[in-house]
């Protein structure tokens, strides 16, 4: 089983389909032979056999639809009793007359809704075949949507998506109307946006990639890191490494107020093994009590961490970052923007500056940039604003939240689902912050040469965050000191394959 690293937009899958079709290869009809394949895989596991079963094939006027026809047919055949809900008013002809040649049966979907959506809450599995690649994104319209509501309603089965879960914004993860959630989808060729991109990518449950002998051009719309490609990201010291070339991160952060913060992104740049930490603020002493490691004042640096637990009216604090963002502008030094400093952000920056914002700062971000979004609008299309901001500011942005979403240089996108949801508390994006710091003090001459890396660090830092919070305390409750206390483990784990 392949596990989606990868995806592509809807307009390369068609064009990838294109050469194959033209050579008359029969893409639906493997297409099909693998849905009824791990759908049967799936009934197994639900009631310990396929014969017998119930299946229930709700079916969209496209080529989706057509797919899910086909794998009815075969699943018929099998001995399974396969009802069509045909959702429009056309369907895909071969494939209904292939399902009714197996025994299928059909029926067109009208109000009131109640018999069909008894019939499909009753089945043993639900054949999402409404949409596909084909979808606008504005979800299940009319009588299909009231269908899936009352579905859900009367407790959803389990749900077998076909391609993508129907209605999602395919290239962009946008969930704006009736979605049907599903257990399991099976996407064909290669894998799109929405399978990874939040909010949408929550509705494909468990994702299983079919091979068509598809290869789109271009590079993939989307991304998620894996373990597996950490190794070649991290700064790891060579033998004749010293702390000067391993790179020094300066941190602005904290307050009077907020020592804490100050104290946890410097622990987690030590811990995620940069040369040297320098902290300037006013809470030098509790950094230092909490981490000897770390140097107080001024001194030359490869990067900075600029922001957590910095208020906007702390005028020391604020004529420091001021300060280095003009050396992060004129000498180029990498820079981590967080929280406080987002507000002081220079117009603009370049793609080595990496803002990590959550949605209500990105949505400060913007709205200070003249765009008119809010924090509900960020989440709800979390890659269209954080590529806005990119383009408005030069920043890499990094945006937190359940899959972080990072945004750079020459169309760079990443989605990482990496963490816990009990990762969401205080402190946790101040040990983001530094560890993010740490990885690009080591490779600022790297990000230099490929702008476009310093989102492959903002996204191995995301993976590596996430990583350490499972490292933590697996099934519970977890402070943001455990998250950077685990880093070094899960550093040394992640490196090691
Ligand atoms: N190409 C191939 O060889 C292969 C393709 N494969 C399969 O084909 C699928 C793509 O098929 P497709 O292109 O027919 O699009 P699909 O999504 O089924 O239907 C789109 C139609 O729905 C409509 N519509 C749109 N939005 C809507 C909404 N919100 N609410 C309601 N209706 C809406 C819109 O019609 P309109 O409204 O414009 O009349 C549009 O024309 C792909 O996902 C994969 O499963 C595989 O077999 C492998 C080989
Ligand atoms: N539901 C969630 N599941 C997993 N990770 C989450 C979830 N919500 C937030 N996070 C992560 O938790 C961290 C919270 O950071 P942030 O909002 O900056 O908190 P703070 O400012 O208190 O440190 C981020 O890394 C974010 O991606
Ligand atoms: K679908």
């Amino acid at each position: 089983m392949r596990v989606v690293l990868q995806t592509w937009t809807s307009a390369q899958v068609r064009a990838a389909e294109q050469p194959l079709l033209a050579a008359g290869v029969p893409l639906m009809e493997r297409a099909a032979f693998a849905l009824h394949v791990h759908t049967a895989a799936a009934l197994r596991e639900l009631r310990g056999g396929v014969a017998g079963a119930r299946v229930v094939v709700l079916v969209g006027p496209g080529n989706n639809g057509g797919d899910a026809l086909y794998a009815g047919a075969l699943l018929a055949r099998r001995g399974v009793a396969v009802h069509a809900v045909l959702t429009a008013t056309r369907a895909h002809e071969a494939g209904l007359a292939a399902l009714l040649r197996a025994g299928g049966r059909a029926v067109q979907l009208a109000e009131p809704v109640d018999e069909v959506a008894a019939l499909a809450a009753g089945a043993d599995v639900v054949l999402d075949g409404v949409l596909g690649i084909g979808a606008d994104g504005s979800g299940l319209r009319g009588v299909s949507g009231a269908l899936v509501d009352a579905i859900v309603a009367r407790g959803r089965p389990y749900v077998v998506a076909v391609d993508l879960p129907s209605g999602l914004g395919v290239d962009d993860g946008r969930r704006d109307g009736v979605v049907l959630d599903a257990d399991l989808t099976v996407t064909f060729g290669a894998a799109k946006p929405c399978l990874l991109l939040p909010p949408g990518a929550r509705a494909a449950g468990r994702v299983v990639l079919v091979d068509l002998g598809l290869d789109p051009a271009g590079a993939p719309e989307v991304v998620r890191l894996d373990p597996s490609d950490v190794a070649a990201l991290w700064p790891v010291p060579a033998p004749d490494a010293h702390k000067y070339t391993r790179g020094v991160l300066g941190v602005v952060a904290g307050s009077r107020a907020y020592q804490g913060a100050a104290v946890l992104t410097t622990g987690a740049a030590v811990r995620a093994g940069v040369g040297m930490v320098r902290y300037l603020g006013d809470a030098g002493d509790a950094v230092v009590a909490a981490h000897p490691e770390v140097v107080v004042g001024h001194g030359r640096v490869q990067a900075w961490v600029f922001g957590p637990g910095v208020s906007p009216d702390d005028a020391g604090q604020r004529r420091r970052i001021e300060y280095a963002f003009e050396h992060v502008l004129e000498r180029g030094e990498a820079a981590v923007v967080d929280a406080g400093a987002l507000e002081l952000l220079p117009p603009h920056v370049g793609p080595h500056a990496v803002l990590t914002p959550h949605a209500g700062e990105l949505a400060r971000v913007l709205t200070l940039r003249g765009e008119q979004v809010d924090r509900a609008g960020v989440e709800a299309e979390p890659l269209r604003w954080a590529r806005r901001a990119h383009e408005l500011t030069g920043a890499t942005v990094l945006l937190k939240g359940p899959v972080t979403v990072v945004a750079g240089a020459h169309g760079a996108v990443y989605a990482q689902a990496d963490a816990p949801a009990w990762l969401s508390t205080a402190g946790a994006g101040d040990v983001l912050a530094g560890l993010l710091g740490a990885l690009l003090a080591g490779r600022v001459d790297d990000v230099h040469d490929d702008p476009s890396l310093a989102a492959a660090l903002a996204a191995t830092a995301a993976l590596v965050h996430g990583r350490a919070a499972h490292r933590a305390n697996p099934d519970g409750p977890i402070s943001a000191r455990a998250v950077a206390d685990a880093l070094p483990g899960t550093i040394a784990e992640v490196l090691a394959g």
